[in-house]
């Protein structure tokens, strides 16, 4: 059986061959709540919006992501409002989104209840 989204590494980018087609993508997303495809100026990305209860929530949180963005060198496009944080992630190098993006996705889901 194939590890948990979140518990695996994340491959090089160079490898496009770890892009999906967009249609599989909206197959692997059903078991991603919350997550969806968006395209931004023909690009593809995950976004997801979080619900928090105040800035200081949404804030901490935020910062999290920013955390395991660093630590594995791979970052999104963050979006901090009062109760609110809009989380993009896709692959800027490769012009859309790649397996890492997934596994990054399912990995923010784990930090919305990390202490
Ligand atoms: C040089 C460095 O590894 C690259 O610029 C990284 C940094 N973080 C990145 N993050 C994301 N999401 N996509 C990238 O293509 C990317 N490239």
């Amino acid at each position: 059986m194939q590890q948990p989204l979140a518990e695996q590494t994340l491959a090089s980018q160079a490898d496009k061959s770890g892009m999906p087609a967009e249609s599989d993508l909206a197959i692997l997303l059903k078991e991603m709540p919350g997550w969806s495809l968006r395209l931004i100026d023909g690009v593809a990305h995950l976004e997801k919006v979080y619900a928090f209860a105040d800035f200081a929530a949404a804030l901490a949180f935020t910062n999290r992501i920013g955390q395991l963005a660093e630590d594995v060198d791979h970052h999104p496009a963050i979006l901090t409002e009062y109760g609110k944080v809009t989380l993009s992630w896709w692959s800027h190098g490769l012009g859309g989104v790649h397996h890492n993006d997934l596994i990054m996705a399912a990995r923010s889901d784990q930090l919305l209840n990390a202490d």
